[in-house]
């Protein structure tokens, strides 16, 4: 870690402390998160959740991990530095979004879920702090509790913030999926109408209870096979008649407030994917990037904890693909993330191990 300088704490969580740093080599600004846990091998930590669903997440809208450095048992890892999470930088702001700023901001974040649901993972902590912004960008990070879609049920329900979470998370689902993405994408975008959390509640029972103030008691027609949840944890319903969207955000445009109503569906399946909402008229006009990535960005060096020998072993394969790659894009830098070979080979770090 000699090679960073820290120069103050941006940020703390359940699972770490966040400090902006520099490379002492490059000048480089950096975000370093060293997490509490601690680690006592290679292979410990290329489990580690957070390092698998980010090795394999290479996007844009992600927030890109740069390096992972294992000292004294204690795992570092180097993230790309962004000035601050939407969490703050809304409240640094101290006005109303206007609606075409919350459409760049959403668009930008259903890029990134729509990527991250197609490489198979889902992320079950969306937030506005988990979010993270510089500029005009919008990168989602904190992968710590992201899983994998085919991962085994039952998920643990061991929730940090309760606002953004889905409805069949409190009501003990055995099963969900990247549909509790949508849910949380839902919450944050109408709290960024008001600035006001859409949900606020101070305990599981009071999330529901105000989810359903607004969305009204479901009915058999709205959400079937939530009632039997309910039955099977012995929970009951408040009864509510449940509110308009349009008045409860009166700024919204009818677009949006129609994104909103249908991300925010009692009934998971009737959520729109990230890749449907992309196509959602209120974001009619804006630019899709198309899923490419770039060749220089898939060969950080994510590697560090892995013993020198297979690193050195790792990194010539990757540099012949990258010839090899780059002979075939004629000229461009960018190849289609589907079809990138280091990406395959990245899904498998240890492939060189065997
Ligand atoms: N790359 C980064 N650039 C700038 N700030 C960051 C970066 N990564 C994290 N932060 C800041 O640090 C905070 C905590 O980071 P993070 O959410 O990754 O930690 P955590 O321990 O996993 O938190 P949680 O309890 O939410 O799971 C973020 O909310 C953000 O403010």
């Amino acid at each position: 870690m000699e090679k960073y300088e820290r120069i103050m704490e941006i940020g703390r969580g359940a699972y770490g402390v966040v400090w902006k740093a520099m490379n002492k080599q490059t000048g480089e600004l950096v975000a370093i998160k060293k997490l509490i846990q601690e680690y006592h091998t290679a292979e410990d930590c290329m489990n580690l959740r957070e390092v698998k669903s980010l090795i394999m997440a290479n996007h844009p809208n992600i927030v890109k991990l740069k390096e992972i450095i294992r000292e004294n048992n204690t795992l570092f890892l180097i993230f790309e530095c962004m000035e601050c999470d939407l969490y703050k930088f809304t409240v640094a702001r101290m006005k109303l979004f206007s609606e075409t700023e919350i459409r760049n901001l959403c668009f930008q974040i259903f890029q990134g879920l729509a990527h991250m649901h197609h490489k198979g993972y889902f992320h079950r902590d969306l937030k506005p702090e988990n979010l993270l912004v510089s500029n005009n960008l919008v990168k989602i990070s904190d992968l710590g509790m992201a899983r994998e879609m085919n991962g085994k049920p039952p998920y643990t329900h061991n929730v940090t913030t309760l606002w953004y979470h889905a409805p069949e998370v409190f009501l003990r689902a055995p099963y969900y999926n990247s549909s509790v993405d949508m849910w949380a994408a839902g919450a944050i975008i109408a709290e960024l109408f008001t600035n006001q959390p859409l949900f606020q509640g101070s305990s599981e029972s009071d999330v529901m209870y105000k989810i359903c103030r607004v969305l009204g008691t479901p009915t058999e027609s709205t959400w079937f096979s939530g009632l039997d949840l309910a039955r099977n944890i012995c929970y009951r319903f408040p009864d509510f008649p449940g509110v308009r969207f349009s008045e409860l955000l009166p700024t919204a445009s009818s677009d949006a407030v129609n994104l909103i109503a249908s991300l925010l569906s009692w009934c998971p399946c009737e959520r729109p994917t990230a890749m449907q909402a992309l196509q959602h008229p209120f974001f009619h006009g804006c630019y899709r990037m198309p899923p490419t990535v770039r060749l220089e960005d898939t060969c950080c060096n994510i590697l560090n904890s892995v013993p020198l020998v297979f690193r050195i072993a790792r990194q010539r394969e990757l540099l012949k693909e990258t010839r090899s790659l780059r002979s075939c894009v004629s000229g461009s830098e960018r190849v289609d993330a589907s079809e990138d070979p280091i990406h395959k080979l990245l899904l498998n770090p240890f492939v060189f191990l065997k």
